[in-house]
């Protein structure tokens, strides 16, 4: 019987798998053939594996990869423009009065290349996006190498990419229909908030999905004011206009979701629901600190986001992880509340929940697609190493990120780029800086 030939084998210190909480492998090495994991075999029996390529990871963690369950990449362009507001200052006084500005095609791509190098740098591998040009931001993906999906932004008012509701939606579709053969690139439905779509676009929007099997997101919740506003203007909160809508389902990744009851909880449960958690735009904007722990305790699929870099600023998944783990505490008064193993099952398997795609990737198990990373622990600031979940939640930083793959082409290795042009994108940005402070 002829032996099989892998393309890459790698062994590590530990692998987190995330298909048991917390279980860890010691020793063992992860064989990869057509971008699939197709083996996870202990270090003792790899003397006599064939592979194309071996790499011996002797101080790190080798996990499934980060996915980043909301993002609006090309606002890197914008990060630290203003800093310091609450929500709707920032936006309608700061960042869209910029954005009308600038935004077009190359922004996006610019933007958005910046990000996926800072967030593979950082262990990204999934990014879950909703910006303006579509196919730019999708072109980024492909270069970059990542999982991209792309949100169709749907708003009422007009922005350089679109004039009106029917307009972004037709737009956001064909370009769509560019990149359907792309297996890495999904395109989803990306009404703005409640605050800027209306009753009838989100019932289209609703339609939209079901007859194109997409997921929608959409940013809920996010803080007291709309809430309120809500009450005060439509007798109803937001979320109850939802459901009565038909948004609440499956296919819905409701970003931030700050501002909940115990109703609303179950509601979100019972629908299937799932939520996008951004605690350091969260806490930058000072939006709240949303019930993480009792959305998971509800059975919520609830994963971890980013948010944009013009208010967060950094594109920094293990940070954030680390960030929903604490805030959480903070929240409950509960210092057992999301413990670092469900940290890293939120920034994981959570996240390919929420998209749909945890048949796939999410986890380290035989016969999902390899999109993995490594974290080197060897530094001194993670000496000693006894338990590497809790280090890559509580003390590894992204600089320890060494190796990151997406289907089993290795995006970083040993800390380089290798899809991305580091000094080209610092080049670009530089000019966009320019650009931004002469109008
Ligand atoms: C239509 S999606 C892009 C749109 O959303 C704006 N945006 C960025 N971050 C937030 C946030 O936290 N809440 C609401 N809107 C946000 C972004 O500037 C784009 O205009
Ligand atoms: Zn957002």
């Amino acid at each position: 019987m002829s032996q099989t030939q892998y393309d890459t084998l790698v062994s590590a210190r530990w692998i987190i798998t995330v298909e048991q909480d917390g279980e860890v492998l010691e020793n063992h090495a992860i064989a990869i053939k057509d971008g699939q994991i197709a083996a996870i075999i202990p270090a003792s029996q790899c003397a006599s594996i064939s592979a194309n390529q071996r790499l011996e990871l002797g101080h790190h963690v080798l996990m499934p990869g980060l996915i980043n369950l909301h993002g609006h990449s090309a606002m890197t362009l914008l990060r630290g423009l203003a800093d310091d507001k609450a929500l709707m200052d920032w936006l309608n006084n700061h960042i869209w009065p910029a954005e009308g500005k600038h935004v077009q095609d190359d922004f996006v791509f610019d933007g958005s290349c910046l990000a996926m190098a800072e967030m593979i740098r950082g262990g990204t591998t999934t990014i879950n996006d909703m910006y303006f040009y579509h196919a730019a931001m999708a072109r980024a993906g492909l270069a970059s190498g990542m999982r991209t999906f792309v949100g169709c932004s749907i708003l009422e008012f007009p922005t350089n990419y679109a004039s009106h509701a029917d307009e972004y939606i037709s737009k956001g579709m064909a370009e769509r229909a560019e990149f359907l053969g792309e297996e890495l690139i999904t395109f989803t439905l990306a009404p703005h908030a409640p605050y800027t779509v209306s009753d009838a676009t989100f019932r289209k929007v609703v339609e939209l999905a079901d007859k194109q099997d997409m997921r929608i997101h959409c940013h809920i919740h996010e803080t007291a004011d709309e809430v309120n506003n809500s009450v005060k203007e439509l007798q109803q909160r937001p979320l109850a206009r939802l459901q009565q809508l038909g948004l609440l389902s499956p296919r819905l990744i409701a970003a931030h979701m700050v501002h909940l009851n115990a109703e609303e909880i179950d509601i979100v449960a019972r629908h299937g629901v799932s939520v996008a958690h951004n605690p350091a735009s969260n806490m930058k904007l000072a939006s709240g600190i949303a019930p993480v722990q009792q959305l998971l305790a509800a059975g919520v699929a609830v994963g971890i986001g980013t948010d944009g870099a013009a208010s967060n600023n950094k594109l920094d998944m293990m940070a954030e992880t680390r960030l929903a783990a604490l805030l959480a505490k903070v929240g409950t008064l509960d210092p057992t509340a999301v413990p670092a193993a469900t940290a890293i099952r939120m920034a994981t398997l959570n996240g390919a929940r929420a998209l749909g795609i945890a048949d796939k990737v999410g986890s380290v198990k035989v016969g999902k697609q390899a999109d993995l990373i490594a974290i080197d622990l060897s530094a001194l600031e993670t000496a000693p190493a006894f338990d590497p979940v809790s280090h890559v939640v509580y003390a590894a930083g992204r600089e320890q990120v060494s190796h990151v793959w997406v289907k089993g082409r290795c995006l970083l290795d040993a800390r380089q780029l290798q899809t991305l042009d580091e000094a080209a994108l610092k080049a670009r940005g530089e000019d966009w800086r320019n650009r931004i402070l002469a109008r």
